[in-house]
């Protein structure tokens, strides 16, 4: 079997569009122009490059984009302040605190510190708390964006086995409950899990998270199952320079499995186009109006 290749791109592009189309009806039927906040702190190169794109995005997609980038020695009291300030702001309907943050700062009291409304990451405690019992929150953009390029290729993922394998705060666990949202039987797998691959095997869907480069071989994974690759890791290449690949060995994989996405062009697309959507998704319920269809879990 020669696996689907779900084109992140082209499905990230399509989100955007969508995203484009509802701020074009906030603007001219309401008056509404959704804002979005990106707080940078320090010069970690990926994320200048992360947030940078995020900047460029909103803009095209026809939001305001507010772009706060702070000296990586910035004391939390003054990180806090702007949080304070941009919580105020009726212009802001999104926060986002790019991360990592630079060692010194709390990065759970900063993020807890964003109006929970605002908190496009979906990071917050509150929305943490509401997506785990099934309640409307904001929800973290990665697993978003995986939940749908799976509803897409799948139509309904009810009755599915579904294994995580990673447990971060940030994208296996949320990924786990939005899953389990959509009644599938799931497992969350991590370095501790005992016979990974005979867990592995039971999965109609592979969602690889656990943040090591091609971890997860073809022969773990059952024929014509699913691998979403949430793994974004620089390795060396043999003839010099580096390249990008993911927790699943790509080639190994897409020879069994029945769906795959790239790394990169799978699921890294995704999540920006997802935090355009989550930021819509904030105007409107700001604003006491409908929510935008099909952007939201
Ligand atoms: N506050 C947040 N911080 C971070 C998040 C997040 O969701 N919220 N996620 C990551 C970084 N990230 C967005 O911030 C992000 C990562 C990767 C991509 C992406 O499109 N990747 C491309 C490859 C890019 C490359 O060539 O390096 C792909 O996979 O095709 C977008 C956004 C950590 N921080």
């Amino acid at each position: 079997m020669t696996a689907t290749v779900i084109d992140g791109k082209a499905f990230a592009a399509d989100v955007r569009a969508k995203v484009a189309e509802h701020v074009t009806r906030l603007k001219e039927v309401h008056g509404i122009t959704p804002g979005l906040a990106v707080v940078l702190v320090g010069e970690d190169p990926a994320s200048q490059v992360y947030v940078r794109s995020k900047g460029k995005m909103t803009v095209e997609v026809g939001m305001n984009s507010y772009e706060h980038k702070l000296d990586a020695d910035t004391s939390e009291e003054v990180l806090l302040a702007l949080i304070a300030q941009l919580n105020a702001d009726p212009a802001v309907h999104g926060i986002l605190v790019q991360l990592p943050l630079p060692a010194h700062l709390d990065s759970d009291l900063v993020i807890n510190s964003i109006d929970p409304a605002k908190d496009v990451d979906g990071f917050h405690i509150s929305n943490v708390g509401l997506l785990g019992t099934g309640q409307k929150s904001m929800v973290p953009c990665t697993p978003l964006g995986c939940l749908m390029m799976l509803r897409a290729h799948h139509g309904s993922l009810s009755g599915l086995n579904a294994v995580v394998v990673g447990r971060s705060n940030i994208v296996g666990k949320p990924m786990a409950q939005l899953l389990l949202g959509d009644s599938c039987t799931v497992t969350i797998a991590h370095s501790r899990t005992k016979d990974l691959p005979a867990v592995v095997q039971q999965a109609d869907i592979v969602v690889a998270a656990v943040g090591r480069a091609q971890m997860i071989p073809g022969e773990w994974i059952k024929p014509g199952a699913t691998v979403i690759d949430v793994g974004i890791n620089r390795i060396d290449k043999p003839e010099g320079g580096t390249r990008l690949v993911g927790d699943a060995d790509y080639d190994s994989c897409a020879a069994v499995a029945g769906a795959i996405t790239p790394v990169p062009g799978g699921v890294g697309p995704m999540t920006i186009a997802c935090l355009l959507a989550n930021t819509v998704t904030a105007c409107s319920r700001a604003n006491g109006l409908k929510e935008p269809e099909g952007l939201t879990a």
